[in-house]
């Protein structure tokens, strides 16, 4: 009801409809003033009458009485019905306010416009004219998480409510503007169209005095693509295959008859793809004499990502050796940063090798202690034993090779690396006026830092899961990085590109990382008390031998050593940080010279360690990462080898680890299942043996306490 007199009274007045809403309602108070004067006038109840005026009411009165008579009971019917339109306003006032109260559970309503039915969503603020009267209702309408909806209503006053309220007008119109303060509030969501004049309203629409905010559908996300720089995005693509893409080490240029002796003496005939990219690139920097790179300049830094048993040690070994092996002064030229001791043994030894019969020292700094202090100990034995084999620390090293690059930068935050930077370009002679050869940190490439020839640092990566965070490499302050790698979608690359002669970069990444061709994965879906069964399975039944099998923690492998070994009959150890580093070397031989069927070990030797004709890896625990995956599976099938990867999995491992492993593209794993009958004819034995395993475990604890 209070609407439709709303509607009446602003129905009346069409002008009013085009002015906008906050000089609207003081037009209609104005109006309101002239119209309630000029009745004031009609009836003669105007205070101060002029003359004039007095003269011809007095005229009146003497001629006609009568009609004078009727005036006055129009008048009076007018102030009655001027009364009961008072008290209909203020009804109306108060049933306004009603509901305003109840406007949380209102709906908003569907009005029809001149055009046609207008259906309004809750999230609309809306104002509609109709049919030929005007209505305008004001809705704010919340949205809330979930498409709540919260409207409140107010009306306009009608013509007798506006009368009643004039007094008020200041209230009505604080209304309006708070009215015009939601509307601007909600205007930058979307699209106002109001009276026709909305931007998107074609000249020719016809007149619509609706406000409709748009802009509240659903909008699709668009995915965030990650922009790779273009040297991560286009690479240079090494093959996968290395049995199909071997070149003859002589067909390599810029190798030396000795280490081509060496080569051949070690039985390797032909490089590896990786070796065949890698090696040229960087004997390019160092053909000089010195590490330059193209027409003198600072060499580029180089960053490679290939498989697990690819050949990467190689590729690094021969150029440095070959850039060095001329030199007549010593001194500390090159040096390999690696994660852990064993792999420092591992590299150190075939440097060694390669060395031997020239004039070149190859030291091993590799300290007992663990990684961080290992690795500030590396400098200051550099910096304090110069004179001992380097003179000068490693001021004058020249190329810095950080092997499992991607577990290097994780380790970033020991400062490892400023620390080497550091101990690099720390002043000495080379830094001193008159010396040919500048060595101060290079910064920016400018006109000044070029006047003198600098003897820069040159940085070159290797991994097979070398990250693709551009941010992580960042912080290795990589000079104009060029990056090798074999991880790319088969179907678009023909092998004939990634020959060494078609040397600019090709495609793009597609996979994250690659694993060996040789390799075949399974996994082996099982219950946990029979994961020790399974192992049994694979020793005793399948008669798989140098079996490299990994926990997720020196607790478990220590556990499943003992198991194996109470069970009997196994030829078995452990290798986890529980052991003495001599003890470690020690199992590693027996390992590698095959006196032990399987090895219990913890990822300690996940990384990079070379043991030859490892036949099969077993994840007795599933790796939490693909990274870890890679590197673990990554110690069979090396060398173009073919090798064998089981991951027991208990149900509820199942799909995550298989998704993981979809997520970086590489193959679907085989299910591999064990018969139940063959666990069965272990089972009384290896009952037997977890009751020696207690004990022992007994024992042990016992022995620790006191
Ligand atoms: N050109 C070659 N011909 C034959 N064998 C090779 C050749 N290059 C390397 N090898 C052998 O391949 C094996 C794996 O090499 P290497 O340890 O360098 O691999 P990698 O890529 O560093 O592996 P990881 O990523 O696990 O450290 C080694 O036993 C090595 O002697």
């Amino acid at each position: 009801m209070a609407l439709f007199y709303i509607n009446r009274y602003l129905g009346d007045d069409e002008s009013a409809n085009s002015l906008n809403n906050k000089s609207r309602s003081q037009t209609l108070l104005q109006k309101l003033h002239e119209e309630a004067k000029s009745r004031q006038q009609h009836l003669g109840i105007k205070a101060g009458p002029t003359d004039e005026e007095e003269r011809s009411s007095q005229g009146r009165d003497e001629n006609g009485g009568e009609q004078s008579r009727k005036e006055k009971r129009r008048a009076k019917e007018e102030t009655t019905n001027s009364e009961t339109s008072r008290k209909k306003a203020k009804r109306m006032a108060s049933q306004s306010g009603d509901i305003k109260k109840s406007g949380r559970n209102t709906d908003c309503r569907v009005l029809k416009s001149e055009k046609g039915d207008v259906g309004f969503s809750t999230k609309q603020i809306c104002s509609a004219k109709v049919k030929g009267s005007s209505v305008r209702v004001k809705q704010k309408c919340k949205q809330k998480d979930q498409g709540t909806n919260v409207a409140e209503t107010a009306a306009e006053p009608s013509d007798n409510e506006a009368r009643s309220l004039d007094t008020s007008g200041e209230q009505s119109e604080t209304r309006e503007e708070k009215g015009n303060r939601k509307l601007e509030k909600a205007e930058p969501i979307g699209l106002k169209e109001q009276d026709g004049q909305g931007e998107n309203q074609p000249p020719t629409a016809p007149k619509s005095n609706l406000t409709i905010l748009k802009g509240f559908q659903k909008k699709k996300i668009h995915k965030v693509r990650r922009v790779l720089p273009q040297w991560l995005a286009k690479p240079m693509l090494v093959s996968k295959d290395i049995k199909q893409n071997l070149k003859a080490i002589e067909d390599v240029p810029g190798i030396d008859q000795k280490l081509l002796h060496k080569l051949r003496a070690n039985g390797i005939h032909s490089f590896f793809p990786v070796q065949t990219e890698v090696i040229p690139a960087l004997l390019e920097s160092t053909k000089h004499g010195l590490t330059l790179g193209r027409g003198g300049y600072r060499p580029r830094d180089i960053c490679v990502s290939a498989p697990t048993g690819s050949g990467k040690t190689l590729a690094f070994v021969i150029p440095v050796v070959q850039g060095l092996m001329n030199r007549v002064v010593c001194r500390v030229r090159a040096l390999v940063v690696l994660p852990t001791k064993e792999l420092a043994q591992q590299v150190y030894k075939i440097f060694s090798s390669y060395a031997e019969g020239t004039t070149l020292k190859v030291v091993i700094v590799a300290g007992q202690k663990a990684l961080p202090a290992e690795q500030t100990s590396l400098v200051e034995y550099l910096s304090t034993k110069q004179a001992f084999f380097t003179e000068q620390g490693y001021t004058n090293s020249s190329e810095m090779i950080i092997d499992e690059a991607d577990r290097m930068i994780d380790s970033m935050h020991q400062d490892w690396l400023n620390q080497v930077v550091k101990a690099v370009y720390q002043t000495g002679e080379c830094s001193a006026p008159g010396i040919l050869f500048q060595r101060t940190n290079p910064g920016a490439c400018t006109a000044a830092s070029h006047s003198r020839l600098q003897m820069p640092l040159q940085k070159v990566l290797f991994s097979a899961t070398l990250t693709q965070d551009s941010e992580k490499l960042q912080q290795l302050a990589l000079h104009q990085p060029q990056l090798f790698t074999s991880s790319y979608a088969p179907s678009e690359q023909g092998p004939h590109v990634i020959q060494s002669k078609h040397r600019e970069a090709v495609g793009t990444i597609k996979t994250k990382y690659t694993l060996p061709e040789g390799l075949t994965e399974f996994y082996v879906p099982c219950h946990l008390n029979k994961k020790p069964l399974i192992i049994l399975y694979f020793v005793l039944r399948m008669k798989f031998s140098r079996i490299l099998c990994f926990t997720n923690s020196r607790g478990a492998s220590h556990r499943l050593y003992l198991l194996l070994h109470a069970f009997g009959g196994i030829q078995v150890a452990e290798f986890s940080s529980r052991l003495s580093p001599n003890e470690r070397r020690k199992t590693l031989k027996e390992f590698e010279q095959g006196k032990l069927q399987i090895l219990i070990s913890t990822d300690a030797s996940a990384r990079g360690i070379d043991v030859k004709d490892v036949m099969c890896v077993v994840n007795y625990d599933a790796p939490q990462f693909i990274r870890t995956y890679i590197h673990r599976v990554g110690r069979t099938a090396r060398a173009g080898k073919a090798g064998l990867a089981f991951t027991l999995l208990l149900k509820v491992q199942e799909q995550r680890f298989l998704q993981m492993l979809r997520d970086t593209g590489s193959k679907e794993l085989k299910k591999q299942l064990v018969r139940q009958e063959y666990l069965s004819l272990l089972i009384q034995r290896y009952e037997g043996a977890l009751q020696v395993l207690q004990q022992v475990l007994k024992d042990e604890k016992r022995r620790k306490h006191h």
